[in-house]
């Protein structure tokens, strides 16, 4: 038997495993892609297992629920940070490492988790659509109408097009709600599905929003489909972006043990 937890951020799902003894098959692919089925498993859009690392409070380990390991997940990042300290790893702030490097984060007094992500540049403008890198790759494009928007289709055309192979990307699509607040929607690389949130997603649609000048403030709510996020940054040049925070809830939804 196996033992987990399930949490999950603004409706990004996750299932979470201890794994610092080290007893998990990490290079089992069909495992993880099973662990996360909707219906021979527990469900998740991820799967993530917490291991000791020298010199940080914990290291996070992320697989798309495709098995796949990949790059960094910011709402799997939050809500790794709400199991940390429900083992007690932790208090209300942390250091830990990730595949993209060392996050910083916090957790409030009313469960919202703070999480610092990478420095961002490097960010190309087009004149339909832009994309940037905030840990995880992310192609960003305005829409009308989102709410009956053809995220599958249209997102998963442009995750499979030539522009992003091998390789693929997320893909967000983008409607301005009002100043310094937009609506998203994500097709996610891994997942090959639209999913409920996308925390390296929302953070690169605010960074994109920002250096476009659709808004003028430094700290955007940006809600997606099971909730709404908040992402802040300073920049100096409208290039370069440093001191980026995704905050937002991250809960725990049950436990249990699986046969495997
Ligand atoms: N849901 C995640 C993104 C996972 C990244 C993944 N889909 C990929 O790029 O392979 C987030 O909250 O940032």
């Amino acid at each position: 038997m196996l033992e987990f937890y399930k949490y999950h951020g603004t409706g990004n799902d996750f299932v979470m495993i201890d794994n610092r003894t080290e007893f998990f098959q990490k290079d089992n692919k069909e495992l993880v892609a099973f662990l996360c089925h909707r219906r021979f498993g527990i469900g998740g859009d991820g799967l993530i297992l917490l291991e000791n690392a020298e010199g940080y409070d914990f290291k996070m380990v992320y697989y798309n629920a495709d098995g796949s390991e990949s790059t960094m997940c910011g709402n799997g990042g939050r809500c790794l940070v709400a199991f940390a300290k429900q083992l007690n790893i932790i208090e209300d702030k942390c250091r830990f490492i990730a595949i993209d490097g060392e996050h910083l984060a916090t957790v409030a007094t009313d469960g919202t988790v703070s999480l610092k992500m990478i420095d961002v540049s490097g960010i190309k403008i087009e004149d339909k659509h832009s994309f940037l890198n905030t840990g995880s790759p992310h192609h960003v494009q305005v829409v009308r109408n989102i709410g009956s928007y053809d995220v599958f289709n249209i997102g998963k055309d442009i995750r499979e097009s030539e522009l992003y192979a091998p390789g693929g990307t997320n893909v967000n699509f983008v409607e301005q709600e009002g100043p310094n607040h937009f609506r998203i929607r994500t097709f996610e690389r891994g997942v090959e599905d639209e999913t409920l949130s996308c925390g390296t997603g929302a953070t690169a649609v605010a960074i994109s929003m920002y250096a476009q000048n659709k808004c003028d403030s430094n700290t955007i709510q940006i809600d997606v489909e099971g909730g709404s996020l908040n992402v802040s940054f300073e920049t100096e040049d409208n290039i370069s972006f440093k001191n980026v925070w995704l905050s937002g809830p991250a809960k725990l939804v049950f436990g249990g043990e699986i046969e495997i």
